[in-house]
């Protein structure tokens, strides 16, 4: 037993011994060395240990040698390596001065695969409190990368989704150093996100494997994409890219941005969730407009702006004349094709400010804001009449309709929402009962009698 050397001992240690002189360069590191920065001890040796420590931990790095020199025990000093692959090691020390050969002895121990784990812990944390807390999906995918960029090099990143029903994607995040966003295009001319998506597999493209062949302009050297897996199946992928020789990426990073994936998806399809539950609150499922809620939303707003800018609003009410002939004779699925193409008309009646809303069976509300004179109101209102005149066009049948509209101005008629409403709707039942196909603008309002 006497006969087994200190050195077949150290060679078995997986922590690794080294030993430095006071200007940190190398003098001895056992085997273990290698496998944790990277460099044969015949390499290691005469290196600087300092000029191996990420730029990041220099400072503190230097501050520490300095105090175990002055004799102070360090058992547990933590900072990272740049190792000889490129990859970063994470470091705990224990290191002492020997003060009678001037060295300094140190044992690192690598516990980088546990800082690791708690940086990917963390970043899937992040992910999902952003989740929660960004106020849309663009907001997410901002946090997403940030997040993502503190594991991986990501100056280069996007996110692509995949829309399923139409075969095409879309990139509502796009950071590139050379390359504009591109706009929505179909699978097929994006070969690489397509083969991410179509396989479900993450891909990496390195030099050696062929550079990417799709981009124009700069290549990327590196480019590494992994899908966002939901229930069922890819909704897209997450993409970064490099076009530098010193910052590959390698299959490491690809397992590490796969497993943030998962929880990249969850949280894209939350969102996507929450914005459609929020649509479904403020818009009519048939046709697309704004509801009845939305309407007062904006009918509010629209109020508070009028009165502080002393401006004017006006409000038509429209209902359809006889509408319900059209589902009695054509059928319910025609009468919604024609609720839909009423819809367009309107839309095609008034400025993007405007607001249309649908908010009962066939009744609409049109929101004119900002509009300078009464005259202005009337005239939208004989262009939505005449806008009625031609027949509409359902599934090649012409279907005739009219409309009644009512027509109530703020300040004229009132100042509140459910009063100018009101005022509104008493108009155009008054445009219905004199024969419908007209406007009608409602009376001005009774001053006290006497
Ligand atoms: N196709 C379809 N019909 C609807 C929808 N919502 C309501 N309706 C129908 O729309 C009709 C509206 O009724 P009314 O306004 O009283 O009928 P009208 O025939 O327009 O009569 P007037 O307004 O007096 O001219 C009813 O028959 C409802 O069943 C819908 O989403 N789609």
């Amino acid at each position: 037993m006497h006969s087994i050397s200190s050195e077949k001992v150290v060679d078995l240690l997986l922590d690794a011994i080294c030993i430095v002189d006071p200007d940190s360069r190398v003098l001895f590191v056992s085997p273990a060395f290698e496998r944790i920065f990277g460099y044969r001890p015949d390499e290691a040796v005469g290196l600087r240990m300092l000029d191996l420590v990420h730029p990041e931990d220099r400072g503190t790095t230097e501050r520490q040698a300095q105090a175990i020199m002055r004799g102070e025990l360090q058992l547990h000093f933590e900072n990272r390596y740049v190792r000889k692959d490129g990859g970063i090691a994470h470091i705990r020390w224990t290191a002492r001065w020997l003060e009678e050969r001037q060295v300094r002895l140190a044992v690192a121990h690598d516990i980088t695969e546990r800082k690791n784990t708690e940086s990917m812990q963390a970043a899937i944390y992040a992910i999902s409190e952003a989740a929660h807390t960004a106020k849309d999906l663009g907001a997410l995918f901002e946090q997403v990368h940030q997040i993502i960029g503190q594991l991986l090099a990501a100056a280069n990143f996007s996110v692509v989704l995949y829309d399923a029903d139409t075969q095409q994607l879309s990139y509502p995040y796009h950071v590139d150093e050379h390359h504009p966003c591109p706009g929505t295009r179909p699978l097929a001319d994006d070969a690489l996100c397509a083969q991410v998506v179509r396989t479900a597999q993450p891909l990496l493209r390195t030099p050696s494997a062929g550079a990417p062949d799709h981009v124009v302009g700069r290549v990327p050297l590196y480019w590494l994409g992994v899908p966002l897996l939901a229930r069922d199946g890819p909704i897209g992928a997450l993409v970064l890219q490099g076009y530098a020789a010193h910052a590959p990426y390698t299959d490491r990073d690809k397992e590490l941005l796969q497993f943030v994936s998962t929880q990249v998806a969850a949280a894209i399809e939350r969102k996507q969730m929450h914005q459609r539950l929020a649509h479904m609150a403020q818009y009519d499922q048939l046709t697309q407009l704004p509801n009845r809620q939305l309407l007062r939303d904006r009918l509010k707003t629209a109020l508070a702006r009028a009165r502080r800018e002393q401006g004017l609003l006006a409000l038509l009410f429209i209902d359809l004349d006889r509408f319900k002939d059209v589902n009695d004779t054509l059928g319910h699925a025609m009468g919604d094709l024609l609720l839909q193409a009423v819809a367009q008309r309107l839309l095609q009646c008034v400025r993007g400010s405007d607001t249309v809303a649908r908010i009962g069976g066939d009744e609409f509300v049109v929101l004119l804001e900002g509009c300078q004179a009464r005259e202005h109101a009337c005239t939208v209102a004989t262009k939505i009449l005449a806008a009625f005149g031609p027949a509409f066009d359902l599934a090649g049948l012409p279907v005739p309709m009219q409309p009644s509209i009512g027509m109530a101005l703020y300040p004229e008629h009132g100042e509140a929402e459910d009063v100018l409403l009101g005022h509104a709707d008493a108009a155009m039942y008054v445009s219905k009962k004199n024969g419908g196909n007209r406007v009608h603008t409602a009376a001005p309002p009774q001053g006290p009698a006497g």
